[in-house]
């Protein structure tokens, strides 16, 4: 027989800044017919809403006339990136779509941003809900209508704000690299992100977030969605429960094929390959059955997409995030192997050097990998799990000071990885630990540019620097043991412990110590006037007045200043080092180089 196949529906996550009405927009979304029991009424999964498309399409929103065959949308019920990158399919996002929720009247924050930037690094599609436009000040609320009718029913000044603010959102958009523009002027869904205003309080412009989905949907992922209706299910857990009169459980969203009562599966442990064999399958009771003591109703089968509880031996160690697959005929060696690369086979491109990242769950690993490659930090270790001791002590053995670091998303720090930390010999060693991925990057990148800077001021004080001075008539305080002579600092920074020669290469002395007014000091600027002794010289013989003398910059040092330092230097000490390295390679061309 041939194997069917058909479309199934789109899998939609929403996310956004706290706040800003994701939870508000999915109730919204679940709405009042959840109770209903007519024929295309919204229903509620496991850890899921199916909304068809019939009701989609009688809630009027803009591009109605638009052919679909798009059975529906499947909501996640989490909100959140959190739930967007724990649940993988086949080592990528489980979501097809999301809904990127903004409070219109805050704009961009920083989980906004951080939401974009996870969407991008999946090529996941996504609309943006640009909420709560019922605050703008003068709306004027007509409850659940699309954009269009609402929109039209608003005075002037209020359109004005609307647009104003819309078009904020685009700009900052456009900085982040995605064309962007209000849904009903976006005639191209693969070249601009589309803007929809909505209310999660009023539902307004949710007719038009939902069409917006499904258009996307329709013209850019139907190859995507083509599932095949009896092949062996494939999905993803979403959350691992007791309850009560069944034991363990697992939340699963099927992405693929059926899952029926008595097939044999495999699932992930933390470090184990599960298989065992369903013994029931469970759907939510509609509500108005409530009173019924089961909260469950048994089903035989389920085809994907859907949510499912599904309740069978063996389940404890499950984790959250772990692929479900049916072993359908002979293929029992195959779907271990599957599900084991799934589980290990972690999408982080690691190098010798960099830094230690830890996150939750293997999906949040590879959020965060993907972001630090972006910005062209190396990993070196990628683990799920707690910061531990060793992870500390590994990040202190680091050749690169600026990668002694670990980065931890979502995963506490172990206490003696804490006190290992206060270790005199790892305070060179830093944690950054969080929630916000977005976050966690600025706060290394900081931390390395800080650390840079310092790094080359260490080296930057222990190069001796440039300088040429000219010694001064009338200013001859002693001939020699030492020798005190006041001179001009022609160029560059005259500092004290440096060695002095004449232009011709012969050498002079060392000098000891200047002194400006009376005083000791550690260097002279160029245009100062100091007095300075000079070990070894007679004056008079070795050295006289109005005689230029350069500071006697050894090789190496003029090698490490030309290669990493110029740049730093300032105009005067630039102008001093090349004369000198002139004068230098004067005898030998490849000195200092
Ligand atoms: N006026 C108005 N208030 C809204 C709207 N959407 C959400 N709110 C309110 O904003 C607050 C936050 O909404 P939530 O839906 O909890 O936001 P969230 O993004 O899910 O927040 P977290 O779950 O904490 O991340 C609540 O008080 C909502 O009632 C809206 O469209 N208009």
């Amino acid at each position: 027989m041939a194997k069917q196949s058909t479309i199934r529906t789109p899998i939609v996550c929403v996310m956004g800044h706290v706040d800003h009405g994701k939870t508000s927009l999915l109730d919204r979304i679940r709405g009042s017919s959840v109770v209903s029991t007519e024929e295309g009424a919204i229903t509620q999964h496991i850890g899921a809403t199916l909304v068809p498309i019939d009701a989609i399409t009688r809630m009027g929103g803009a591009l109605s006339k638009v052919s679909v065959n798009v059975p529906g949308l499947l909501f996640i019920d989490t909100p959140g990136h959190h739930a967007f990158t724990t649940l993988r399919a086949r080592g990528g996002a489980l979501a097809d779509m999301a809904i990127v929720v903004v409070d219109i009247n805050e704009g961009f924050r920083p989980q906004t941003i951080e939401a974009l930037q996870i969407l991008r690094n999946y090529k996941t599609p996504f609309v943006i809900a640009a909420n709560k436009i019922d605050r703008i000040h003068g709306w004027r609320v007509q409850e659940s209508q699309p954009f269009g009718k609402t929109f039209a029913q608003q005075n002037e000044r209020v359109q004005g704000m609307l647009e104003t603010k819309v078009y904020e959102l685009v700009g900052k958009l456009s900085d982040l690299g995605f064309n962007s523009e209000r849904f009903d002027r976006v005639s191209d869904f693969a070249r601009n992100i589309c803007i929809v205003p909505t209310s999660a309080l009023t539902g307004e412009g949710l007719p038009d977030i939902l069409m917006v989905l499904i258009g996307l949907a329709q013209r850019y992922m139907t190859e995507n969605l083509k599932v095949s209706t009896d092949g062996p299910g494939a999905g993803t857990v979403l959350e691992v429960k007791e309850e009560r009169g069944l034991g363990m459980t697992l939340d699963v969203i099927l992405y693929d094929g059926i899952l029926k009562v008595g097939d044999e599966i495999v699932v992930a442990g933390n470090d184990q390959i599960i298989e065992t064999k369903v013994r029931s399958l469970l759907k939510p009771r509609p509500m108005k059955e409530i009173l019924i003591e089961e909260r469950f109703e048994r089903v035989k089968s389920v085809t994907a997409a859907a949510g499912i509880k599904v309740a069978a031996p063996k389940l404890d160690a499950v984790i959250a995030g772990s692929p479900l697959q049916v072993i359908r005929g002979g293929n029992r060696d195959e779907v271990i192997e599957r599900v084991r690369h799934e589980v290990q086979d972690i999408q982080v491109n690691l190098s010798d050097i960099g830094v230690i990242i830890r996150a939750d769950t293997i999906g949040a690993l590879e959020a965060l990998s993907k972001e630090l490659e972006g910005h062209q930090i190396q990993v070196m270790r990628a683990t799920v799990g707690p910061v531990t001791r060793h992870d500390v002590i590994e990040a202190g053995t680091i050749k690169d000071p600026l990668y002694s670091a670990i980065v931890a998303f979502n995963t506490p720090v172990l206490p003696d990885a804490v006190d290992t930390l206060a270790d005199v010999a790892m305070s060179h060693v830093s944690i950054f630990e969080g929630g916000v991925i977005y976050q966690l990057l600025d706060d290394y990148i900081e931390w390395r540019e800080e650390k840079k800077q310092e790094l080359e001021r260490q080296q930057f004080e222990k190069l001796v620097m440039p300088a040429k001075i000219r010694i001064l008539p009338n200013c001859i305080f002693r001939q020699s043991n030492p020798a005190v002579v006041g001179v001009r600092v022609l160029g560059g920074k005259l500092q004290s412990g440096v060695d002095l020669t004449l232009p011709n290469g012969r050498k002079v002395g060392r000098l000891k110590q200047i002194q400006a007014k009376n005083e000791t000091v550690q260097e002279a600027e160029a245009g100062k006037e100091v007095a300075i002794s000079i070990e070894g010289p007679t004056v008079g013989r070795q050295i006289n007045v109005d005689d230029d003398l350069y500071v006697d910059v050894p090789e190496r040092h003029v090698k490490v200043i030309e290669r990493e330092m110029l740049d730093h230097l300032s105009p005067s000490l630039r102008e001093i080092l090349e004369e000198f390295a002139a004068l230098r390679r004067r005898e030998d061309p490849f000195w200092g180089k």
